[in-house]
């Protein structure tokens, strides 16, 4: 149920200036990647490009395993919803789970998927909250269950703690475990060291344009590309 990202001589210039020097990477599957490094190193850049959201030099591929949906959830960097939106966030979710149209009133059980989805992310009960009034913690929330709403075998996660009050740190951080456990393969942001050495696999670090890599928990049945099925070629 997972999958692997192959990364070949990738490099990325902004406006001419050399933001990752010609790196190679094999972020390796069922394992919580985290990528670190100072502010404006180009960590979230590297995601878009992992991603195919951001034009690159060089290859990326992604090696699907069996039975794996071939699908990506992205959790962005903090977004900011226009205050007078008039858009709930149950409305905001229904738009994006079901193809019936805006106007006609959503199923029961398609209600009751929101609902769930709330939960798990700690947004019961907010559900007519309009996006406009939401506090930064809670679209944070919001960003994931957006996330949540299909299964996904990769997950780009980008700074996901940010606003999270320390329940909310402890419950996300339950999410990405569980979603480890059920063998997804994780590229998260994240600043915190205590954090990253608690939790993450893997680590690549961004400065000065270079990548570094540790292994802090190699996987436990390490994946060849052999014996993944289908290879997918990413943007570049
Ligand atoms: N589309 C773009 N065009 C030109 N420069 C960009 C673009 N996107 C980002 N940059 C620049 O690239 C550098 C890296 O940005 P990036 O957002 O990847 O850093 P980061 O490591 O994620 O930083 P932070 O920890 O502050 O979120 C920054 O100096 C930024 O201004």
């Amino acid at each position: 149920m997972s999958v692997s990202l192959e990364v070949q001589k990738l490099r990325l210039a902004l406006n001419r200036v050399e933001l990752i020097a010609p790196m190679d990477a094999w972020f390796a599957p069922g394992q919580m990647h985290v990528l670190m490094g100072p502010n404006g190193a180009g960590k979230s850049s590297l995601l878009k490009c992992l991603l195919g959201l951001l034009p690159f030099q060089g290859k990326i591929y992604r090696h699907w395993q069996a039975g794996a949906p071939r699908t990506t959830a992205y959790v962005p960097q903090q977004i900011a919803f226009e205050a007078t939106l008039p858009l709930t966030i149950q409305e905001y979710l229904l738009m994006q789970m079901s193809s019936r149209p805006f106007f006609l009133r959503p199923s029961a059980s398609m209600l009751t998927l929101v609902e769930q989805l709330l939960e798990r992310v700690g947004l019961e009960g907010k559900a007519q909250l309009r996006l406009g009034q939401l506090s930064g913690g809670e679209r944070q929330r919001l960003l994931f269950a957006q996330a949540l709403r299909r299964p996904c075998a990769l997950w780009c996660l980008d700074e996901p703690m940010t606003g999270l009050d320390e329940l909310g740190q402890a419950h996300f951080t339950q999410l990405l475990q569980e979603l480890r456990d059920a063998g997804h393969t994780l590229i998260v942001i994240h600043h915190d060291q205590q954090w990253i050495h608690t939790y993450a696999d893997q680590v690549w670090e961004i400065a000065g344009g270079l990548v570094g890599h540790s292994v802090l928990r190699p996987a436990l049945k390490p994946c060849v590309p052999e014996r993944l099925n289908v290879m997918q070629r990413v943007g570049g």
